[in-house]
């Protein structure tokens, strides 16, 4: 998968600029906040309906705007696929080959993407939540009804939670606590079965990698912990159970205690968390396998490798993490875009672009 060009009108510091990339690694330079990441975020937000920085559009609409508009081209199995994102008047809008999109579902996934940054940390440091977010972006770029499964989700479970919220003895629907339980319960076993399938696959793609960066002495384990229970059969079988053992507790606290909105993914250096027991360039490395095993994963579903963005990544990682990338990616002929600040004498090949204050121009 390859992006050939982009263009961006009123998003972030651009006005109206337009970039040609090239097959390899593409080298943005410049100085900080020149708008080296701002590009990156575009293509990242045409290809996934979603900014990585903000919840909201606004955020990137340029300073007293009120529309952006993203075009880009990519190449797929060798044919042009070209996206639009616009965004008008506080409302989206996406196209594919001139045709409209209704949902997210229908457009994310078409051309895969992977970004690294080094907040991509937070996937070890962090809680529950971004490591659920991590491994929902993934399964969404190779199974795209994941996104619709996870919406269908999260509005039952606002409609548990108004429910709990406006309890009342007197005044209790037990019936539709039922109701939403059983939805729960229905696409809940979707999301985990998703979920386990994919993190078994991480780990058998993620963990030669990781031995090959620590010198075969470590083991990098990823468990999907679905409801608490050992497996995903488990947590299947048990559902149901659990909901009900749960019920009063859940009214009692007004929260919903059940169900795949809690799990966690652990990430486990051999054998204990990573979180609490891995130094810093532990983490690092363990963030580099898992993504560089989401682009191994994809190539095997896809036959193609997707197209990864790497936002201020080189300059983090010691010498021998940065030769691994770059062989990683100069081997398998990945397009990569790579911000930094200043050249990188490691990078022996690659195309040029300077970024200066909305700016950008191709230097080589
Ligand atoms: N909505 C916006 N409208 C206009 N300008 C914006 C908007 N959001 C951010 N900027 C500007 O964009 C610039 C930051 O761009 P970006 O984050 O791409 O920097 P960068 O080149 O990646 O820098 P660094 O090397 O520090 O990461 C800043 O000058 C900021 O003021």
């Amino acid at each position: 998968m390859m992006i050939n060009n982009i263009s961006l009108q009123n998003f972030r510091n651009y006005v109206d600029e337009s970039i040609q990339f090239m097959p390899g690694t593409n080298i943005l330079i410049g100085d900080n906040g020149q708008g080296k990441t701002n590009i990156i975020e575009g293509i990242y937000y045409l290809l996934t309906g979603k900014s990585y920085r903000v919840h909201r559009e606004q955020e990137l609409l340029r300073w007293e705007q009120n529309e952006f508009h993203l075009y880009g081209e990519f190449i797929l199995n060798k044919n042009k696929v070209y996206l639009e994102s616009h965004y008008k008047n506080r409302k989206k809008m996406v196209r594919i080959n001139q045709v409209s999109c209704q949902r997210l579902s229908d457009f994310v996934g078409t051309i895969n993407v992977i970004f690294f940054s080094p907040d991509d940390l937070v996937m070890i440091k962090g809680g529950p939540s971004e490591r659920r977010r991590f491994l929902d972006l993934h399964i969404a770029q190779m199974r795209p009804g994941h996104v619709s499964l996870l919406n269908a989700y999260n509005k039952v479970i606002q409609q548990k939670g108004a429910l709990l919220k406006s309890y009342t003895e007197k005044h209790f629907k037990y019936s539709q606590i039922q109701l939403w339980n059983e939805q729960i319960i229905e696409l809940g076993k979707k999301i985990i079965l998703n979920r386990a399938d994919l993190t078994q696959r991480l780990q058998d793609a993620a963990n030669p990698i990781y031995k090959s960066l620590t010198s075969n002495k470590e083991k990098l384990q990823v468990h999907y912990n679905a409801l608490g229970k050992k497996t995903a059969a488990e947590a299947i079988s048990e559902f149901s159970k659990l909901m009900d053992e749960k019920l009063e507790q859940e009214i009692d606290r007004q929260l919903i205690l059940v169900g795949p909105h809690r799990d966690d993914l652990q990430i486990l250096l051999d054998g204990k968390p990573g979180r609490l027991y891995a130094s810093q360039g532990q983490q690092r490395s363990l963030v580099l396998s898992l993504k560089l095993a989401e682009l191994e994963l994809i190539q095997q579903e896809k036959g193609e490798y997707p197209l990864l963005l790497l936002d201020d990544v080189l300059s983090e990682l010691d010498r021998f993490r940065r030769d691994y990338l770059i062989r990683f990616i100069e081997s398998s002929r990945i397009q990569t875009l790579i911000t930094m600040t200043s050249a990188d004498n490691h990078l022996d090949s690659g195309t040029l672009y300077s970024v200066k204050q909305g700016h950008i121009r191709r230097e080589t």
